[in-house]
């Protein structure tokens, strides 16, 4: 089922939650809400659902499931499944029941026989992998269990939009991706539409097959993981989506100056911002001609599967972030103290006013 947003704001009070939105999300896709506190994802995601309209504005706000127009529709009638941060399974059923209870509530009419019912439900457990714990109560359950019994319960409706709002914002980081990993399997299989809220960039970048980056009530881009990553419209959705360097001088006949660092570049004279990912600054024992960018090495970090290294220098007001490969690492043989020279494999610089409001430059 596709989701279709025309012209929808919302405003509480005097405070703007949204400001117009238009949004196309296609059937079968996963599609991730991204942005700091306070940036409209929950408004957005509450108005899809239905509960919470939109402002009435001219011309009319509207919300397409496919061709039906939804925007005056009831919630309960959406066909939507919902989960939630914090789990709102009932307490007093088990687990089977939980899963049931969608189905159980539907009109005779609609309702599934109870041997429907029973394999659906079982069906649904064996998928999260919980049909063992099928007499439980909630209580008894981890929350990562909990969070796949909520998963189960939301789709044993067969919905044709499944909502997520912060769904595994409350567990901690291992269980996080295993449930990612379920609901990317689920909604593979399913096929499902789904809309997930979230402010963690990695769990968004990971799980989506477009994000949608909010700020201030504003889309700022919609776009897949790697075009987001690689191609940011503006410095909002650059500085919010990883971790970023900032260089800043004044360019004077191709050379951008800061205290005894230089660097070649061609952009006209004036005041210059560069910004450069981790991945982006090199690390070597020696300037060249056309770089000299001095730094000492305050923290090394080696987990994981490159080495986070903290550069400090008099020409710097804040630290930069490198991430070195360990084969480079160990060449290096870095430690803490040891005084290197930064080396941008490739810059960004953002200009608010002109277009392309990005530009990314390989240093050759
Ligand atoms: N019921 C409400 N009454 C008044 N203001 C509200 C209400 N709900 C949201 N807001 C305001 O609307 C704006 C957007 O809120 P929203 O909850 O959509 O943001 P969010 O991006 O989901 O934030 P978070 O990540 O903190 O949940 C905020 O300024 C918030 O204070």
């Amino acid at each position: 089922m596709s989701i279709r947003l025309e012209n929808i704001s919302k405003h509480f009070g005097s405070t703007q939650a949204l400001e117009p939105v238009n949004l196309d999300i296609h059937e079968g896709e996963l599609v991730g809400l991204l942005g700091p506190s306070g940036s409209g994802k929950t408004t957005l995601l509450r108005i899809i659902a239905g509960l919470e309209n939109a402002d009435r504005t001219t011309p009319p706000g509207r919300i397409l499931f496919g061709e039906r127009d939804v925007t005056r529709v009831h919630v309960r009638d959406r066909r939507i499944g919902f989960v939630f941060q914090h789990y709102a399974l009932f307490r007093h059923m088990s687990v089977y029941d939980n899963v049931a209870f969608g189905l159980t509530v539907m009109p005779r009419k609609e309702r599934p026989s109870s041997g429907e019912i029973r394999a659906r439900v079982f069906r649904l457990l064996e998928m999260v992998q919980l049909e063992h714990l099928a007499k439980r109560y909630p209580a008894q359950l981890s929350g990562g269990q909990q969070q796949r019994v909520s998963l189960a319960r939301a789709l044993a409706v067969k919905p044709d939009v499944l909502l997520l709002d912060e769904p595994f914002g409350a567990l901690d980081a291992k269980v996080r991706q295993d449930l990612r990993r379920w609901l990317r399997r689920l909604h593979s299989e399913l096929n499902f539409t789904s809309v997930f809220v979230t402010h963690d960039q990695e769990e968004a970048l990971e799980l989506s097959d477009r994000v949608v980056v909010m700020s201030n009530g504003r889309i700022e881009q919609i776009d897949t993981p790697d075009t987001l990553y690689r191609a940011p419209r503006n410095r909002f959705v650059f500085e919010f989506l990883g971790d970023v360097n900032h260089l800043e001088g004044s360019v004077h006949n191709g050379v951008l100056t800061c205290g005894n660092a230089y660097l070649n570049v061609d952009l006209p004279n004036g005041a210059e911002e560069l910004l450069l990912r981790p991945h982006e600054v090199r690390l070597a024992e020696q300037p060249s001609d056309t770089c000299h960018l001095p730094v000492v090495v305050t923290a090394i970090s080696p987990v994981g599967a490159e080495v986070r290294v903290e550069l400090e220098a008099d020409w710097l007001a804040k630290p930069w972030l490198a991430t070195v490969r360990h084969a480079d690492f160990e060449r290096l043989e870095m430690k803490r103290g040891q005084h290197l020279y930064a080396h941008p494999r490739q810059w960004h610089r953002f200009n608010e006013h002109a277009l392309p409001a990005a530009q990314a430059t390989r240093v050759a």
